[in-house]
């Protein structure tokens, strides 16, 4: 039996992660969770999972739910409250599936506690990858993928040495707007950018995947979990997303990771590695039905942003800070509708060319970095 502490119970990977749980009640037990804003789910979700530390975001919510939840349910709130789910004494593995940068302090206050970390909260590993990855050696933490393409990395990789690599060859889709040129792309809606092709995700990540930020952020995301140069990292267009990624070895042999699109398979595997247990309610890949698969070069021209990913993650030190708070503002005010799709990519390529970089931040500087970042953001849009 593991016992889970879960973060960000209440969006896209936190309810598929409830969904492997109760598929699962004799190997999973559901110990902690965090929420945001939606109230109204997580008080399902707390009646039904039982819970005995649940944190939100505001205390005004808290005083809203303390009547309303069973006695032996400890309510929290805000950052402290997601450090307390984070390092709940009662788990053994913590699943960061919360949005955005919010989730650095309480990822390295669970490795410190030296509990097992199921990722997906990726924009924590490009904002801090230095600091997570070094805390986790440190405190001798394994950091599980959940996001599809680094859990088929990692099963493709299988422990073997990453000196036998030749390269990591990450899927992309392309996003909602891959059949559009570039010229296109001026007068395009939050609804149509909303509507991703293969994937059933939470809004800021199909935005994302609409851009690629989705991809520079993963790129990034790959260089800091598997330990790789950012020459052998590449990235294939293929628009089925049935092949999650790939390895290539020095002796040429690639192997590769496919499966339907569908979230609980990597979640599930974070969950129960080393070992594998029967998925019980999944569609299986039927090859015959879907006939072809394609492949394209990514052009990174038409997908501007995954060249600022690999171009900050390069340079490094707190540029990928940079990078991932303008995305992260950016995409806030396009969902908001206060700013174009073109100007997701325009504005966060001024917030990097006005940043001075700072190598090998300090903790403090990555915050203060987040902080400004997010400043100037708001100044140049508004
Ligand atoms: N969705 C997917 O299929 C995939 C997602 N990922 C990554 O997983 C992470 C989560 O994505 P996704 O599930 O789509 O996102 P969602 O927006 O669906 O869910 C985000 C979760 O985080 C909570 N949250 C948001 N902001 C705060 C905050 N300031 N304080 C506390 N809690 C907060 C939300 O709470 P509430 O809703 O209650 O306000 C919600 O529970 C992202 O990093 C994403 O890139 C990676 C691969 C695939
Ligand atoms: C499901 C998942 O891991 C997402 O990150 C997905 O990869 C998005 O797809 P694209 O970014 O390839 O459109
Ligand atoms: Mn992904």
């Amino acid at each position: 039996m593991k016992q889970i502490s879960l973060l960000g119970a209440t969006g896209s990977i936190g309810t598929q992660t409830l969904e492997v749980i109760r598929q699962h009640p004799e190997h999973f037990e559901l110990v902690a969770m965090s929420v945001g804003k939606n109230i109204d789910l997580a008080l399902k979700q707390i009646l039904e999972f039982k819970p005995s530390l649940v944190s939100v975001q505001s205390k005004f919510d808290l005083d809203k739910m303390k009547d309303l939840v069973p006695v032996q349910t400890k309510l929290v709130w805000g950052e402290e409250g997601l450090i307390e789910v984070a390092t709940s004494a009662k788990a053994t593995i913590v699943v960061n599936a919360v949005l955005g940068s919010v989730g650095l302090a309480p990822t390295l206050a669970a490795i410190k506690e030296r509990k097992t970390i199921a990722i997906a909260n990726k924009e924590t590993l490009v904002t801090a990858g230095h600091i997570i990855t070094e805390y986790a050696k440190k405190y001798e933490v394994q950091l599980l993928p959940v996001d599809s393409e680094h859990s088929a990395i990692f099963q493709a990789l299988n422990g073997e040495d990453i000196n036998d690599v030749e390269k990591l060859i990450l899927t992309a889709s392309g996003g909602s707007f891959r059949d559009l040129k570039r010229s296109e792309l001026t007068e395009v809606t939050v609804d149509q950018a909303l509507n991703h092709p293969n994937w059933s995700m939470g809004a800021k990540i199909t935005i994302d995947s609409a851009t690629m930020m989705n991809k520079g952020l993963e790129v990034i995301e790959a260089h800091w979990l598997f330990d790789i140069s950012y020459e052998k990292i590449e990235v294939v267009l293929h628009k089925e997303s049935i092949i999650h990624s790939m390895v290539e070895y020095i002796d040429g042999s690639v192997l590769a990771q496919l499966g339907t699109p569908d979230m609980k398979v990597p979640i599930q595997y974070a969950l129960t590695y080393p070992n594998r247990i029967k998925n019980k309610g999944n569609d299986r890949l039927k090859l015959w039905e879907i006939g072809k698969l394609h492949f394209s070069q990514l052009d990174f021209e038409r997908y501007r942003c995954v060249e600022l990913a690999y171009e900050a993650g390069r340079i490094g030190g707190t540029l990928p800070t940079v990078l991932n708070a303008a995305n992260e503002i950016a995409v806030a005010y396009f969902l908001e509708k206060r700013l174009s799709f073109l100007g997701i990519e325009t504005m966060i390529e001024k917030a990097l060319e006005k940043h001075n970089v700072i190598s090998r931040p300090s903790l403090e500087e990555i915050i203060a970095t987040d902080l400004e970042t997010r400043t100037l953001m708001h100044s140049l849009i508004k």
